[in-house]
């Protein structure tokens, strides 16, 4: 799709009178050159009434160029809004391993690099309109005054486009690579901003990452550069082109063919004239071919969304298969590998054989890099199986209802992130909030206000209680917890394990929980222990 396309589609039936005003706009530029001609060479025209006219021809000018690119301009800002709500609403439906494994760098830079180029050079398609139209009115001028100047003007025009479509498709090739560069840029730079203190402790660290991000952004610079090139030959090669009609038309027409030298005179007016809309031309064709590249690059983004949403094909308004209760959750042969980048064997779990009952206060165990996160990721619906199968009360979890399964699911997960408002559950009753925030004694640290935590700039086991308390707001049936009580000082330790835990028991939620704190291992119903991504063995506790 390219930038027309977009505007044509999105503009709807306003195209028409768009077009309509952009013919009028060039051709009340022709009329300013023809009037100013015949005027110029038939002094006794002028006078009031064609001062009158002149005005007339300039006003209608600024109005239908002022609407031309006033509507151009929201037509593409309602285009790009359309888009990135699409975005948007595709990354909600896609799935994690989808998301994962497009990158948020890609991601980003198609939400806002590329919308952004779209939006600065979008509108100037309007002027590029306006512009070939008053080169067509002033070719058709030209033609009128004399037919070989005409044809010599169409002849160079010709050459002058035929080099413009060559060198078109490789600017085009160029800014993808610009594009794949500028990810890559945004990749490390991302890795440095995360990676922050580690760098802060390390000046070695810090100058390979510097050095890394430099030479991407070498590679930025080159292909920047050769694009910025390839623009500035077009446009001396279209200046010269223009100089070398000049002299044709001066110096070698008048040899051979009769001319007349007033029309000789309009004819190099018009000429001059052409100057402007043909620097329009020029540096608005490597604009329109860096909005379509930017388009297609973000167009591509979709697709690779809709191709994640399409893999997994998790259906979201579904039937609640758990209306009554969800029973016991039970692997049967379990099995999940993650995919690799390079073909080498990623890490892979089972076949797990699994039974969680209702109600019940499972840990789950191991060494690390044993498999427990990602286990509990597959447990909880958030990957699929690519063996085996997850039963829940009986159901078999799948993509058709695995959306309604999650609903079931309250989960602290290691990596858990917490939003600025308590998202999906705006509608809270501030003093349940206020009360947990106590609970948690978290009171003099933070607060709950308009929708959302005044601070979340906390310690990491703070922050983990204010997970705990959107996780206890949510009050679903199923509770899971990753290595929560990990970054929490011993009190807050044991009021998990001793309090938290069973109170939930008491509520008849179930709780699964990744933990390594072997001296509360009794507060469990049974602990499963895994080993190199399998059950080791199940233990009562
Ligand atoms: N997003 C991912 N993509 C690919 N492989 C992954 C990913 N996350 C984890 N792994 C692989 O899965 C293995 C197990 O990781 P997992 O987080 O499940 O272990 P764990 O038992 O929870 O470890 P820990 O106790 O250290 O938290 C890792 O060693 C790693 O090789």
């Amino acid at each position: 799709m390219t930038i027309v396309d977009l505007i044509t589609q999105e503009a709807g039936g306003e195209r028409r009178r768009i077009l309509m005003a952009a013919c009028v706009a060039g051709a009340t530029s022709m009329f300013v050159l023809i009037g100013a001609n015949v005027v110029a060479s038939a002094p006794k025209l002028s006078g009031l009434p064609a001062a009158g006219l002149f005005a007339l021809v300039v006003v209608g000018h600024y109005l239908s160029a002022k609407y031309v690119y006033y509507r151009t301009a929201t037509v593409v800002e309602s285009a790009l809004h359309r888009i990135k709500i699409s975005i948007v609403d595709k990354l909600e439906k896609a799935d994690i391993q989808g998301v994962e494994r497009i990158g948020t760098a890609e991601i980003y830079d198609g939400i806002t690099e590329n919308l952004s180029v779209v939006s600065n050079y979008g509108p100037l398609i309007s002027a590029f309109l306006q512009a070939a139209l008053i080169l067509a009115f002033a070719v058709l001028y030209i033609a009128w005054i004399s037919l070989p100047t005409f044809i010599a003007v169409t002849f160079l025009l010709t050459i002058g486009y035929v080099t413009y479509r060559g060198r078109a498709k490789e600017l085009e090739r160029y800014l993808q690579r610009l594009g794949d560069a500028r990810v890559a840029f945004f990749e490390k730079l991302t890795d440095l901003l995360k990676g922050f203190k580690e760098v802060k402790l390390s000046r070695r660290r810090g100058r390979d990452i510097c050095t890394d991000i430099e030479r991407s952004s070498e590679v930025l610079r080159g292909f920047n550069l050769k694009s910025g090139e390839m623009n500035s030959d077009n446009f001396i090669f279209a200046s010269s082109n223009l100089y070398a009609l000049l002299g044709v038309i001066v110096l070698v027409i008048p040899q051979h063919i009769d001319v007349e030298s007033s029309a000789l005179v309009s004819i190099v007016a018009a000429i001059l004239f052409l100057w402007g809309p043909m620097t329009v031309l020029i540096t608005g064709a490597p604009a329109y071919i860096r909005s379509n590249v930017a388009l297609s690059r973000a167009r591509t983004l979709e697709e690779k969304l809709d191709k994640a949403i399409q893999e997994t094909r998790i259906a979201l308004d579904v039937e609640d298969a758990w209306k009554g209760g969800f029973g016991a959750i039970a692997g049967r042969g379990i099995e999940f590998e993650y995919v690799s980048d390079d073909g080498d064997g990623a890490f892979r779990i089972g076949p797990l054989d699994v039974d969680i009952a209702e109600g019940e206060i499972v840990f789950i165990v191991g060494g690390n890099g044993s498999g427990k996160s990602t286990a509990l990721k597959v447990l909880t619906g958030l990957y699929p199986p690519t063996g085996g199968e997850l039963l829940v009360g009986g159901i078999r979890v799948d993509s058709s209802n695995v959306a309604a399964y999650r609903e079931k699911i309250s989960a602290i997960y290691s990596d858990f992130h917490l939003f600025a408002k308590l998202y999906g559950l705006l509608d809270v009753d501030p003093a349940a909030v206020h009360r947990l925030i106590a609970q948690m004694d978290l009171q003099q640290k933070t607060s709950f206000e308009n929708k959302g935590f005044t601070n979340r700039n906390l310690s990491t086991g703070q922050r983990k209680r204010l997970a705990m308390i959107v996780a206890l707001l949510e009050d679903r049936p199923i509770c899971v917890f990753d290595e929560w009580a990990a970054d929490q000082d011993p009190e807050f330790r044991a009021y998990f394990y001793e309090e938290i835990l069973p109170a939930l028991k008491q509520r008849g939620k179930t709780v699964i929980a990744v933990t390594h704190d072997d001296r509360f291992f009794h507060c469990a119903d049974r602990v499963i222990t895994m080993e190199y991504g399998r059950i080791r063995s199940v233990e009562r506790a």
